[in-house]
């Protein structure tokens, strides 16, 4: 999949702006707020409908105006579609493949896979176990629809657990033939993601170690490690047996909704004992490895986003990141720096096509 072109109207501080890229390398440069990341997150918003930053779809039209437009043409195999997001202030967003809008976001998600670096990541290692699962899940769901579908419904019946929980609580009351109607969907989907979690993660461990040794010239050891209450519990078991405590919080206190990722460097947290740099490193790594799962499971190169990547890492592991990305051949190119001479540096050692767009 490559994106031929990139149109925005009113996309945060973007009023307008077209873009004809290269197959290859692009990059975007320019002085700190000018709107280099907005443009990565407009492509973003291309892959899974949505901006990486967690922000509304509202806030991200230009202030004083009514909408935006995100609108690309991607070359897919042989023929091109027009990927076209509107949203306006009075109305639900709309996502239209060559002017045909989806029903639901889900069946867009995996049309084009992306891969996205930035500054951001390192909520994934301070952040809670939510930020990892979000991650897991939408590394997962590029991949495969069915497990998106699982975890949507798995979601929805444990928001409905819940309620009944509350409802419970608040009147007073119990009854747990009514709280087990619940048992055989949460197992059921609940189980189905975990063993998907499951080998994704054993899968992706050993490539992660593997770009981690490459980039860092093998000087530490990580580990990406999935954690779940599933390993020691069927599912049904550990629902029956926490009815006591999940009626005291009025919330289901264990199961997939609780899973998470450890991030290991020497055998010991990385957020505890990692560098910053070390901790970008790995970072790297973990999404590098996204790309060749990706690559791996649905046989298309994700558009690989890289934000302010340069920053805090020394000569030589920028040098060890360039080399990787020369010779995994990954798809399409997305680069912000506000270091033009660095960037022509960068893309000058890669021998791919590449275009520079200077962002004022
Ligand atoms: N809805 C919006 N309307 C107008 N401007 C917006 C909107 N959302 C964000 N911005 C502006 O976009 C700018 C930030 O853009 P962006 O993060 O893309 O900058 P950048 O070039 O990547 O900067 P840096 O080099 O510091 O990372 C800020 O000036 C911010 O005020």
């Amino acid at each position: 999949m490559i994106i031929n072109k990139l149109s925005l109207i009113n996309f945060k501080n973007h009023s307008e702006q077209s873009f004809d890229f290269s197959p290859q390398i692009n990059c975007f440069v320019g002085n700190n707020g000018v709107g280099k990341t907005n443009i990565l997150d407009a492509l973003h918003y291309l892959s899974v409908g949505k901006s990486f930053l967690g922000n509304s779809d509202l806030n991200n039209i230009k202030s004083d105006e009514d909408f935006f437009v995100i609108e690309s043409e991607i070359q897919n195999e042989e023929k091109e579609d027009i990927i076209k997001i509107l949203q306006s202030k009075e109305s639900k967003k709309v996502i239209k493949k060559n002017d045909k809008s989806y029903d639901r976001l889900a069946d867009h998600i995996g049309y084009l896979p992306s891969v996205m670096i930035s500054p951001y990541d390192s909520n994934l290692i301070s952040d809670s176990g939510e930020s990892r699962r979000k991650f897991l899940d939408a590394m997962i769901s590029q991949t495969d629809s069915s497990y998106l579908f699982d975890l949507i419904q798995y979601q929805k019946t444990i928001q409905q657990r819940n309620a009944l929980l509350k409802y419970f609580a608040k009147n007073r009351t119990f009854d747990k033939d009514s709280l087990e109607i619940y048992d055989d969907p949460i197992s059921n989907f609940g189980t189905r993601i975990f063993e998907k979690r499951k080998e994704f993660v054993e899968k992706l461990n050993p490539i992660v170690q593997h770009f981690y040794e490459i980039i860092s010239g093998g000087k530490e050891i990580v580990n990406v490690i999935y954690e779940s209450h599933l390993f020691d519990n069927n599912f049904k078991e550990l629902l029956s047996n926490s009815i006591d405590k999940d009626r005291a919080l009025t919330y289901t206190s264990k199961g997939t909704h609780k899973d998470d990722l450890l991030f290991e460097m020497n055998g010991n947290s990385i957020k505890k004992i990692g560098s910053q740099g070390q901790q970008k490193s790995f970072l790297i790594s973990l999404k590098l490895a996204q790309i060749n799962r990706i690559k791996e499971l649905t046989g298309k190169s994700p558009i690989l986003l890289l934000d302010d990547i340069f920053d805090k890492l020394d000569d030589t592991r920028v040098s060890q990141l360039i080399e990787l990305v020369n010779k995994q051949s990954f798809g399409q190119i997305f680069i912000t720096d506000t270091h033009k001479e660095r960037t022509e540096n960068v893309v000058r050692r890669i021998n791919e096509e590449s275009r520079i767009f200077e962002i004022s």
